[in-house]
């Protein structure tokens, strides 16, 4: 990958949705985009991220546990990320891709099953006072179109198991947050082709160079 010769710090940016809604499959294309204009990435995800990360992310993705435990844990993991992986990178001047980040604790640990969004909040301020991602990007596509493409691919794991209802509660509290927060987070429309969808993107990246 290209190295920047450069003494500004990085860059952060977070990828979220309801599972299925395609995000995954747009990180390798940023990726790309980013290295093809100069700048040195790092793409991770959560939880996980770090050895430890991925401990706690076999626990939480498989194990059934109190949502408050599960809240806990989701920050256990993002305190070592951002202590191993993401400050260190911003800090050398790195492009940082998150699959997922706090953004996905308001959404499924709260929204979703049900925790007091001021403990997420709290815990929030607690692991990570001044650092949130320079910018967002919310694939949003309905529930069904999730439901579909989860089908065709893969074995599902807990989060995904749950009913429609909970992945409801999941989108309208991302939109919610994309409208709290306008300046960070950008909505893509990702029942578009994945062509159309990566012009989207682009066209919001152009905005952090
Ligand atoms: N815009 C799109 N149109 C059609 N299929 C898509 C699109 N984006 C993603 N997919 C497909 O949907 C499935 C789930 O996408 P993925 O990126 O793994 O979702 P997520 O990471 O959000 O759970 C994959 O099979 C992927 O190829
Ligand atoms: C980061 C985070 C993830 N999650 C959930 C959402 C997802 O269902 C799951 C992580 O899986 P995900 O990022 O969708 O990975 P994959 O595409 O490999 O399935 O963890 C939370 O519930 N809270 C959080 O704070």
């Amino acid at each position: 990958m290209t190295q920047e010769n450069s003494a500004l710090p990085g860059k952060f940016i977070s990828f979220e949705g309801i599972d299925g809604a395609g995000k995954s499959t747009h990180i390798g294309f940023v990726t790309e985009w980013l290295a093809s204009r100069g700048k040195t990435v790092v793409s991770s995800r959560e939880p996980g991220g770090t050895a430890l990360g991925e401990k706690l992310r076999a626990l939480l993705l498989h194990e059934k546990m109190h949502v408050e435990t599960e809240a806990l844990l989701m920050f256990a993991s993002r305190r070592e990320h951002l202590a191993q992986v993401i400050e260190p990178a911003i800090a050398r001047g790195d492009w940082v891709l998150s699959d997922r980040f706090t953004d996905a604790s308001f959404a499924y640990q709260s929204a979703a099953g049900g925790m007091d969004r001021a403990k997420i909040m709290a815990l929030a301020q607690w692991v990570h006072p001044h650092r949130w991602p320079d910018m967002t990007l919310l694939f949003d596509v309905p529930l069904e179109v999730a439901r579909e493409r989860l089908d065709a691919e893969r074995t599902l794991d807990k989060f995904e198991q749950e009913k429609a209802d909970f992945f409801a509660r999941c989108r309208s509290e991302y939109l919610r947050l994309a409208a709290e927060f306008p300046d960070r987070i950008v909505v893509i429309d990702s029942t578009r082709s994945i062509d159309e969808t990566r012009a989207t993107i682009a066209a919001a990246l152009g905005r952090l160079l």
